[in-house]
């Protein structure tokens, strides 16, 4: 693989009756980030956490908390997941209409900015961006649900992204999300990706599993 890779365990797919149990696995398993999806039911078809979840987890684990808001609008919930104890906070730009004010905001909240790329979300969309954010996401998936396939065609988005990062002066993470498995999470390091969100593939099997599931999703046989 073209560089060490960080993995995100998506908290979605773990078993929410046990969540502090399976955080605690997975930073024993391994993983290097918490990825916490919280989905509106209006940006997307789903609902899942609130901060007080976040809160709950933050003493469990000292993994960054990498949380993926799928929420529009998503302004007057930053404060309450930075206060929680989110470490990242990633916003959808086509989820509300001024995405470089919402981007000034997490930065006041002293948070990680990153924004999330859906499928049809052209790179262009951060053009205005890329003085300010930490991290771009890109989707390759639509988003909303865990098990989703991968969409390949997201891996020449990451290339295109990876080449424009390596050619700025500020150190942008390029991480990728939906659908990775051992082989997609292979042909996303190669394309460029630095950090990858793995629900499925780091759950499966339950917590005997995991540390194996992330060595292998890192590359390790
Ligand atoms: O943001 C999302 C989906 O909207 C993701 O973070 C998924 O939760 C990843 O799940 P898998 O595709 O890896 O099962
Ligand atoms: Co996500």
């Amino acid at each position: 693989m073209r560089q060490k890779v960080r993995i995100a365990p998506s908290i979605l797919s773990a078993d929410f009756a046990r969540l502090g149990d399976e955080v605690r696995a997975m930073d024993a398993a391994g993983a290097d980030l918490i990825h916490i999806d919280v989905m509106d039911g209006h940006y997307v078809p789903n609902l899942t956490i609130g901060p007080g979840v976040v809160r709950a987890l933050r003493p469990l684990t000292r993994l960054p908390f990498d949380v993926h808001l799928m929420c529009s609008p998503v302004d007057g919930l930053l404060p309450a997941f930075a206060e929680a104890g989110a470490d990242i906070l990633t916003v959808h730009p086509d989820a509300g209409p001024h995405t470089h004010r919402t981007v000034q905001l997490i930065k006041s909240l002293g948070r990680k900015a990153g924004i999330a790329l859906n499928p049809a979300t052209p790179v262009a969309a951060l053009d205005h961006l890329w003085d300010d954010i930490d991290l771009v996401l890109v989707m390759s998936v639509n988003p909303g649900f865990g098990g989703q396939a991968f969409i390949a065609s997201q891996l020449d988005k990451i290339r295109a992204l990876r080449a424009r990062i390596d050619a700025g002066e500020r150190p942008i993470d390029l991480e990728v999300d939906g659908g990775v498995n051992v082989e997609t999470a292979q042909a996303c390091v190669a394309a460029g990706a630095d950090m990858l969100v793995a629900g499925t593939a780091s759950f499966t099997g339950g917590p005997d599993a995991y540390a194996s599931n992330i060595a292998r999703l890192k590359g390790r046989p």
